[in-house]
């Protein structure tokens, strides 16, 4: 038998165990239940040539004095040697009635006697301890006194509950990274709420997948059409087809497509679409989704994009006190203003300066070097003109300052400091979230904003959550400029807030169209535009002063970057000028790949001894280019902003002490091990996490195997991240597939809601419209609304919802009855 190749991950008769005393810990994770231990063999059922043996796996508050059977694999560690890789292990003792009745009878338990826990053994049998845990009524008729009873209670939690816990999801073979995260979660009540209903975990933490999760219900003996099991896969398919796709919704055909392929592709036998309809139907009357015509929403999605449309409703209505001065006057002032920045506004620009003076709301887009920073900065000169503000900060004492600056990415408000010379922070941090309160929390109240004018830059990156608490936020009066643009990628998060609003024509906009940035003979910002415009210049792949075009395969990638950085390296550019780009994460030529082809050019290891740490395969030393991955306003930084490694701090004893030191623009943050997930190399980094920041040169390999990711959108993105060189690199077609698709947009309703709420409040300033809307809707289909929510109210009920959400045209009309096989929606 080849023990290192023999899958031994399930019990059973073969699986190798070694029975044995922990001797030694080598190694602990802080930040799971990863542990490395030496144990000594008492037993086992293998070939072994030694007394002790390196178990690795996930492992509770082990205890050195106590003996284990550990099940599991030996595995050949590239570096390690031979090791026994743990799946799942219990304690050999105390199992015996004497040993349980002495144990309980300890010091561990004050209060319960020799008598009283032989009373207890003799009740609940030798595998009391998981009887308590699980429960601890099981006690209840052994006649404890309550002292008694929290105290035995609280010791076996104490002593054996995360023990326990941990082993029992060893048994469920999960890992120690899901382990923590899911002890984290329920603690004690863990494997009490697994039990009564695996798919919870689907629901509650993140990286556990229904499949996971449905493998455990089936050993649990969860029925094929449980309920739980029905409602899991419906709200997998939901999240799978909406928020993959950066949507708030899907359509009611799709969601029972991809539900029915999950369920029916995980395990023998076919669930109907009448039993999954039901379950549909049961998931709309708690309040989890929200069907509307052949729409299915996650139910704060739904709920978001109308408060964000009652709320701009409510801004849109207020309006400002500058709205008092006369034309002329305003004219008179960018006049002054013309003069003062020695500039002639072009048509547009006057405009839009006019406009965001006389609208409460006003959305501004326009391409790169069109001026909208330009109207920033005007827009901030004449208001505080017209209301007679000084624009300095120091004049603000005892008033808060009414000019208010935001971005969604740290990035990009650095960037409004440095364009606009204003103060400027992310939206997160004039909102007051934080991680743990993170935007798409529905009750999470945000603090409101105080100040006059509001203005926001690169918009088409505030996805549906973080607008929704934002703009609650922002008080009546107060003027709220938005600006960005359109063209770029929407938002990581759900929703395209920016185009939605623009595309709804409910509220005051302009789009500034001329380049301005002509002086400086700038040919990215033209071929921005002409990509915008769907088009490649005919020029497109001659060298340029300011970008070049390389033609090469997707093996020659990474030659070609080899090359290109190489050669960038040697002309004095800084890691922080340089920017790869790329589409994806993984492969030859995704990000991480890339990130550790530049890494061993920028800042290579020069000799043995440099001090150097590896975490989750990448190695780290000092000044690499790093980039943080979430939120984190506690320390001053956020997702997508780039720092350096300024000193690696290391504990020869104990790895899990070591320490990354970053220091970022406005921040310098000391990084213990179990955080070095918040941060990853930034040397190439995807579109997405660039999106909002410039660099000096910019390197962007484009090649068929990009395939899924070839868009419009991106490339623009991409390209507009250049400020003063960007090399191209890939084949011509792959570039041409990019221009010619435009992409298709995300299933949002957010223009429609505007369009009900702000163009019907100019006709009836004083119904609610939201609830005017859904009433509608329920009168159509028999429902009751109460406070927006629908309702079920008769006999007919679920027939009427099922029907309400299952009335696809595409849809087989029988839907809702039984015997319908899913075949017939092919
Ligand atoms: N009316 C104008 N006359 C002359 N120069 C102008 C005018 N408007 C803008 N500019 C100049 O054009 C350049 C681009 O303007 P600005 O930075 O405001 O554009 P932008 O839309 O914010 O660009 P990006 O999105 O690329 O940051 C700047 O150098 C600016 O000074």
């Amino acid at each position: 038998m080849d023990l290192f190749n023999d899958d031994h991950s399930t019990a059973n008769d073969h699986q190798l165990f070694v029975v044995g005393s922990i001797r030694a810990i080598f190694f602990e994770s802080q930040d799971n239940f990863y542990k490395v231990l030496s144990v000594q063999i008492k037993e086992r059922n293998f070939d072994w040539d030694a007394d002790e043996i390196v178990l690795v796996g996930s492992f509770g508050d082990v205890d050195q004095d106590t003996e284990y059977r550990f099940y599991g694999k030996l595995v050949d560690h590239y570096k390690y040697g031979k090791q026994f890789s743990v799946d799942h292990y219990e304690s050999e003792t105390p199992t015996t009635a004497k040993g349980l009745t002495a144990y309980l009878a300890s010091d561990d338990f004050p209060g319960i006697g020799a008598k009283t826990a032989e009373k207890i053994v003799t009740m609940l049998g030798t595998d009391l301890i998981p009887k308590i845990l699980n429960d601890s009524s099981v006690l209840d008729p052994i006649g404890l006194s309550a002292k008694q009873k929290k105290t035995l209670v609280s010791g076996v939690q104490n002593h054996d509950g995360v023990e326990q816990i941990i082993i029992g999801l060893n048994g469920y073979g999960f890992g120690s990274n899901l382990s923590a995260k899911i002890y984290n979660c329920y603690k004690e009540k863990t494997l009490s709420i697994i039990k009564e209903n695996p798919y919870q975990l689907v629901e509650d933490i993140n990286g556990i997948s229904f499949k996971k999760a449905d493998r455990i219900a089936s050993e649990l003996g969860f029925e094929n059409n449980s309920p739980g099991r029905l409602r899991a896969g419906i709200m997998t398919a939901l999240d799978k087809l909406a928020l993959s796709n950066g949507g708030t919704y899907t359509n009611v055909r799709s969601l029972v497509l991809e539900s029915l392929e999950l369920l029916n592709g995980s395990r023998d036998g076919s669930i109907g679409a009448n039993e999954l309809g039901k379950q549909v139907v049961a998931l709309a009357r708690e309040q989890k989704i929200v069907g509307e015509d052949n729409r299915v929403y996650l139910k704060k999605l739904y709920d978001a994009e109308w408060e964000i449309a009652d709320n701009l409703n409510r801004l849109n209505k207020a309006g400002d006190d500058t709205q008092a001065t006369s034309d002329e006057q305003v004219d008179k002032m960018i006049n002054r203003i013309e003069l003062e920045n020695q500039i002639d506004y072009d048509e547009s620009q006057i405009n839009a300066l006019k406009m965001a003076m006389k609208s409460s709301v006003f959305l501004l887009t326009g391409g790169p070097g069109t001026g909208k920073t330009t109207i920033i900065k005007g827009i901030l000169s004449l208001y505080a003109k017209i209301n007679d503000l000084s624009l300095s900060i120091k004049d603000y004492d005892e008033s808060p300052y009414p000019f208010l600056l935001a971005a969604p990415t740290g990035r990009a408000a650095k960037r409004m400091r440095e364009t606009t010379g204003a103060e400027a922070s992310t939206i997160h941090k004039l909102l007051g979230l934080n991680i743990n309160n993170e935007s798409q929390d529905d009750d999470f109240e945000s603090r409101e904003v105080t100040g006059q004018i509001l203005i926001i830059d690169e918009m088409s990156m505030v996805d549906t959550y973080l607008f929704r608490t934002l703009i609650k936020a922002i008080p009546e009066h107060m003027k709220v400029i938005l600006v960005g643009d359109r063209d770029q990628l929407p938002s990581v998060g759900p929703g395209q807030v920016f185009s939605d609003l623009l595309e709804s024509q409910t509220l005051p906009s302009l789009e500034l169209n001329t380049i301005h940035r002509q002086d400086d003979k700038s040919t990215i910002i033209e071929l921005a535009h002409e990509i915008k415009n769907g088009r490649l210049p005919s020029d497109f792949t001659t060298n340029q002063s300011d970008r070049s075009f390389i033609e090469c395969n997707a093996k020659q990638v990474q030659s070609v970057i080899k090359q290109v950085i190489g050669r960038a390296h040697q002309r004095g550019f800084k890691s922080t000028e340089l920017q790869v780009l790329a589409p994806m994460y993984k492969g030859p030529i995704g990000v991480n790949n890339l990130n550790q082809i530049v890494q061993a050019i920028m800042n290579p290891k020069t000799s043995p001894d440099q001090k150097e740490v590896t975490f989750r395969d990448v190695n780290y030393r000092i000044g690499d280019k790093v980039l943080q991955l979430v939120n984190s306003p506690e320390n001053n930084v956020f997702n997508g902003d780039i720092g350096l490694i300024t000193s690696i701090i290391t504990d020869g004893k104990n790895s899990s002490h070591d320490k990354l030191v970053v220091a970022f623009d406005d921040a310098e943050v000391t990084y213990q091990r179990r955080d070095w997930i918040q941060i990853t190399l930034a040397y190439c980094t995807t579109i997405h996490k660039a999106q909002g920041s410039e660099f000096k040169m910019v390197l962007l390999p484009i090649v068929p195997q990009y395939t899924r990711m070839l868009r419009r959108n991106l490339l623009y993105t991409a390209i507009t991240r250049a400020s003063k060189l960007l090399v191209l690199a890939g084949d011509i077609n792959s570039f041409k597939r990019c221009v010619q698709d435009p992409g298709t947009r995300r299933n949002t309703s957010l223009a429609e809601r505007l369009i009900v709420i702000i163009k019907g409040s100019q006709h009836d300033p004083i119904s609610n419209h939201h609830e005017t809307k859904v009433n509608e809707q329920a009168d159509r289909n028999n429902l009751d609304v109460n406070n927006g929510q629908l309702h079920k109210n008769n006999q007919s009920e679920q027939m009427v919802l099922t029907n309400e959400l299952l009335n696809s045209h595409s849809i087989d009309p029988m839907i809702g009855m039984t015997g319908i096989s899913p075949d017939q929606f092919n």
